[in-house]
């Protein structure tokens, strides 16, 4: 009589919890043997003459067996309920170390996630403020030599994506390569014959890998290099929209931009096709690699679950070697956008802004005498000399006229003072203070320029006019005042809309424009839109001025300050300059010579060398060969300029020009 009891839901697991089943059958039944493999039972019965298997459990089944439909009735199995409990506590066992291995896996992931998300953000500052500084230092030079469109391109493009690219393509290639790892360890310890075949996985990787490697960080190279072009043309065409227009020139320019953005596009659909010819290759490996894991679970005769297990990871394998080429390749792609970053890193800087050892006092300069001596400057090293050799002296509180004919370098050697070019040879000393040795800070805080192009920012007019809030709105509204700013806005508004009046209210509160319909107001919060486009020319130059006005430096440079405005308005500015200016040292470069004939000294340069320099009456009164005096012939208003010069000679300076 056969007797077996095992309780349903009881599982033969594994080696250990059988090998007790088997004493405890071999206890019962001398003749019966138990054995596990591969979570299979399997019971045995040696009837002298031969084993004989009379049951087995299918794997992580319980044990079903009915003594009787194997005709041994007379076979006594069995088992008590305590495997039940071997079990039970097993499962619980190793459920909970599955637990365990599940929640690090969440752990090790978030912690991943949040270490490359800081570590990225990170860099990513780190990488955003070096370029900023290197770009914001860097001479001159460095923006005429530029293409604005790479600027930008390294700025949005590149920054972009190592904030958001870099660090998920290293992660995921990191991931990718644990991966692959992991199937090849784990198909060469079930079946080491495998590993025969890694060599020939990993050679065949680095053809593949190499070649691909190779050819999409060319393409992505190639990709970011044609961007460059596109942003400058669009920005150049967005820049020039009226003239494109004016010429009727659309289509070309339109043409122009397809043509550069299918430039852009070419190297993006060859990455794919790359991609495509990857994704072959690796196919190809992966096939190879089911095929030895295949032979090698034949060969070696393991059990079908190992087996299983083998060719499942070895089919796992196809994609995880896919990724591993295409994340190594992301990564090197996006860490060209880094490379390229580093690259503005290293380009040429300014002198220091502050030279802690060599600061100037704080009142400097105070009296504004100026000594130019043998100053030779040139654009780049590989040009020559824009200004050769300029000598002279300013006494302090001077006005001096700079003027020559276009190209002369009147507006190089403005630059001169401010360094924004460097000085090759000589030296320019203020008020004692060799400005080449002092830091730049220092030096432009202390000086005002006026430009040619008035430049103005995106804000209102008094972010334009205060830009660092020290002085109080009466002193803005008074600057603005000064520059006839208000009256020509006011002109502006009648002119618009006859019936908005506008008022100039000198109330000691704000002594603001206000309008009698408040749509034509304006306030220190009027808006400035982008380099003062809402304003014309010459209001953005008496902005400017205005500005300077509040700045109250003793050294000023006017770079045809008053070029865009209208001879009624320039002589506005050249009272108020005359006025506010009294006690500062100017150096005016200038076309109008009416506006400068009653200066203190006139500058004449002409091909970077220094013609002639003297009082005005002095040079007009030179005989026929001077050259100042033949620039005042060819306005056609010579005698009336000798007469001012003459005038102002008698009066004092600044007297005699009342237009
Ligand atoms: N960015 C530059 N790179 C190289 N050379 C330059 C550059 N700017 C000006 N130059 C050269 O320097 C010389 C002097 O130019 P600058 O602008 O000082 O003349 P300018 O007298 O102010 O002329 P304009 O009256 O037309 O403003 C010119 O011959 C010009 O070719």
């Amino acid at each position: 009589m056969c007797s077996f009891f095992l309780s349903s839901g009881a599982k033969v697991g594994n080696d250990w919890w059988l090998k007790k089943w088997t004493d405890f059958n071999g206890a019962a039944d001398p003749n019966v043997t138990l054995k596990s493999f591969d979570n299979t039972a399997y019971i045995y019965t040696n009837d002298g003459q031969g084993t004989e298997l009379i049951a087995n459990t299918m794997p992580f089944t319980s044990l079903i067996f009915n003594p009787f439909a194997t005709g041994k009735s007379d076979l006594t199995v069995s088992a008590t309920s305590t495997l039940d409990e071997d079990f039970r506590n097993e499962t619980f066992y190793y459920l909970g170390i599955y637990a365990a291995f599940g929640a690090s896996v969440v752990l090790a992931n978030n912690l991943q996630s949040l270490t490359t998300l800081v570590g990225a953000l990170f860099a990513s500052r780190r990488l955003h403020t070096k370029l900023l500084n290197a770009v914001m230092y860097s001479p001159l030079r460095f923006f005429e030599t530029t293409p604005i469109g790479r600027i930008l391109n390294r700025f949005s493009k590149d920054i972009e994506n190592i904030d958001s690219a870099v660090m998920d393509s290293v992660h995921y290639f990191i991931n990718q390569i644990i991966q692959a790892a992991t199937i090849i360890t784990v198909i060469g310890s079930v079946a080491p014959v495998f590993l025969l075949a890694t060599p020939f996985i990993a050679i065949s990787y680095i053809i593949v890998a190499k070649r691909y490697l190779e050819t999409s960080r060319e393409l992505k190279r190639f990709e970011s290099t044609t961007r460059s072009p596109t942003y400058a043309q669009f920005s150049e065409t967005l820049a020039g929209v009226c003239t494109i227009r004016a010429y009727g020139q659309e289509e070309r320019f339109a043409d122009m931009n397809k043509i550069k953005v299918d430039g852009n596009h070419k190297p993006f659909f060859y990455v794919w096709a790359a991609n495509r010819w990857l994704c072959l290759r690796t196919d190809l490996i992966s096939a190879i690699v089911v095929l030895c894991a295949g032979l090698a679970v034949v060969f070696t005769g393991i059990p079908a679950g190992w087996a299983a297990l083998c060719i499942s990871y070895s089919l796992d394998f196809t994609n995880a070697l896919l990724w591993t080429v295409r994340m190594h390749a992301e990564m090197e792609m996006n860490m060209n956008s880094v490379e390229r970053v580093e690259e503005y890193s290293g380009i040429e800087q300014e002198p220091p802004a502050i030279i802690e050892s060599n600061r100037p006092d704080p009142s400097w300069p105070s009296q504004g005498a100026i000594q130019v001596k043998d100053v030779s400057i040139r654009y780049a090293p590989e040009l020559p000399d824009v200004l050769k050799n300029v000598s002279f002296a300013i006494r302090p509180h001077e006005k001096v006229a700079v003027v020559g004919r276009t190209g002369a370098g009147k507006s190089t050697l403005s630059l001169a003072f401010f360094r924004i070019l460097p000085i090759s040879s000589g030296s320019i000393h203020i008020d004692g203070v060799d400005i080449n040795q002092i830091g730049l800070f220092d030096l432009r805080s202390r000086l005002t320029i006026i430009p040619q192009d008035p430049v103005l920012f995106t804000g209102t007019l008094r972010s334009n006019l205060d830009p660092l809030e020290q002085n109080d709105d009466q002193t803005l509204w008074e600057a603005l005042k000064r520059v006839h700013f208000l009256e020509s806005m006011q002109q502006q508004a009648t002119a618009e809309n006859d019936e908005k009046l506008i008022t100039i209210e000198d109330s000691t509160v704000a002594s603001s424009v206000v309008a009698t319909d408040v749509g034509s107001g304006i306030t220190l919060d009027y808006t400035v839109t982008e380099n003062g486009g809402n304003f014309s020319q010459g209001q953005r130059q008496l902005l400017c001025l205005a500005r300077s006005l509040i700045q109250r430096n003793k050294v000023i440079f006017l770079d045809e300050a008053t070029a865009s405005v209208d001879n009624e308005t320039d002589a506005k500015i050249q009272g108020t300059i005359r006025k506010e200016f009294a006690d500062s040292t100017i150096i005016c470069i200038a076309h109008r010579l009416r506006t400068v004939i009653d200066y203190d000294k006139i500058l004449v340069l002409d091909k970077g060398q220094v013609l002639e320099f003297g009082s005005p009456l002095d040079l007009i009164e030179k005989s026929n060969v001077g050259a100042f005096r033949s620039m005042c012939e060819e306005t056609g208003e010579f005698e009336e300029l000798v007469e001012i010069a003459r005038i102002a000679s008698a009066n004092g300076k600044f007297k005699a020009n009342n237009y």
